[in-house]
């Protein structure tokens, strides 16, 4: 039976070659059919490389280290010396932050004596961005030169061995948004960013993973800094139990709403990535009343911002080790 209200035809339907013969569209109805544009086509290559050149051109520095701050993590672009500063809307074709703890600017300076670039704000796939439009950025730092990706976030601990202020260094993830179908190389592929199926396995630089376990001793720190697992969900809900539940039995040490797809789009290009959670609140993994199981953006932010200077030193100190061997 044809479904359409429009259509007498009360029968069942036979499809021909050329599909339901009730369905006889005319040129109005065809026009109203919309195709969505596959993610990798939002922005095209020529578009990303105007980017890069405004911000080249406009800075008048090459960067070498891209560095995304998370979540109350701004501060990382503060210590950037000889700052050139570009607000994201006066970017061509950038989206804006609409998240709190996200300024929305790009710092372009040095740092340790290296060139570097900084997104004081990320593109969350919450925020009603897709993913692609999420990780653009890493494309415009790919093509500004940018050859190391520093991803930092704030996320949930799972691991009943974290505790609050830890620092987690990535070593893998479990992209949740990828197993629901969901990629930011999804579309058409452009050979000139990478190849059509990249490999994930060591996306995590195992140099930079132990450079930065070796400066978390000279920082003193080293009991509170761990190697281990981030899972990116889509957000903008924090997890159930069950759902934290399930995480743990995957592997998954900590939990947030970012870094995976920019990791995914920096790996395709070629960067070198380097990328750690700062753990802002403990994921409850059993049930109980308690509020303090409740996670909230407020408690994620005075985290971030009370830990803001060891993740500074960290970063820089790790920039200082690259500049070093350059
Ligand atoms: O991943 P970043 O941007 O650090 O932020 C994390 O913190 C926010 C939730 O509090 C979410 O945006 C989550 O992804
Ligand atoms: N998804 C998620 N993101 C976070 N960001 C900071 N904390 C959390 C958390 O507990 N869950």
């Amino acid at each position: 039976m044809c479904s359409r209200d429009c259509c007498n035809n009360k029968g069942p339907v036979s499809r021909t070659k050329e599909g339901n013969p009730c369905e006889k569209k005319t040129q109005k109805q065809e026009s109203e059919i919309i195709v969505p544009t596959p993610q990798s086509l939002l922005y095209p290559y020529e578009v990303i490389q105007e980017i890069a050149d405004f911000i080249v051109k406009g800075s008048g520095i090459r960067p070498k280290i891209g560095i995304i701050c998370g979540s109350g993590l701004g501060s990382l672009a503060d210590i950037i010396q000889n700052p050139k500063v570009f607000d994201y809307e006066k970017i061509p074709n950038f989206p804006v932050s609409t998240v709190e703890g996200h300024a929305g600017r790009l710092v372009v300076g040095t740092l340790e004596g290296a060139n570097v670039m900084a997104m004081q704000g990320r593109f969350h796939f919450y925020e009603g961005y897709p993913l692609a439009k999420c990780s653009m950025p890493v494309r415009v730092m790919k093509l500004c030169g940018v050859e190391y990706l520093f991803a930092t976030n704030a996320a949930g601990g799972i691991n009943p061995k974290y505790a609050v202020g830890d620092i987690m260094l990535m070593h893998d993830h479990v992209n949740m948004l990828g197993f629901a179908g969901n990629s930011p190389l999804q579309g058409p592929n452009d050979p000139r960013f990478g190849p059509r199926f990249p490999a994930l396995v060591n996306s995590y630089n195992k140099d930079l993973i132990n450079k930065a376990i070796e400066i978390s001793k000279t920082m003193g720190i080293e009991s509170s800094v761990h190697v281990g697992v981030y899972s990116c969900l889509g957000g903008p809900t924090y997890e159930t139990i069950a759902e934290l539940k399930a995480l743990r039995m995957m592997g998954v040490d900590a939990v947030g709403m970012s870094t995976v797809h920019e990791v995914i789009t920096a790996r395709h290009c070629d960067m070198k990535v380097f990328a750690f959670s700062l753990i802002t609140n403990k994921c409850a993994t059993e049930y109980s009343d308690k509020k303090d199981d409740e996670a909230s953006h407020d408690e994620v932010m005075a985290v971030a911002k009370n830990r803001q200077k060891t993740c500074c030193e960290l970063v820089s100190r790790l920039v200082a080790e690259i500049q070093k061997t350059a």
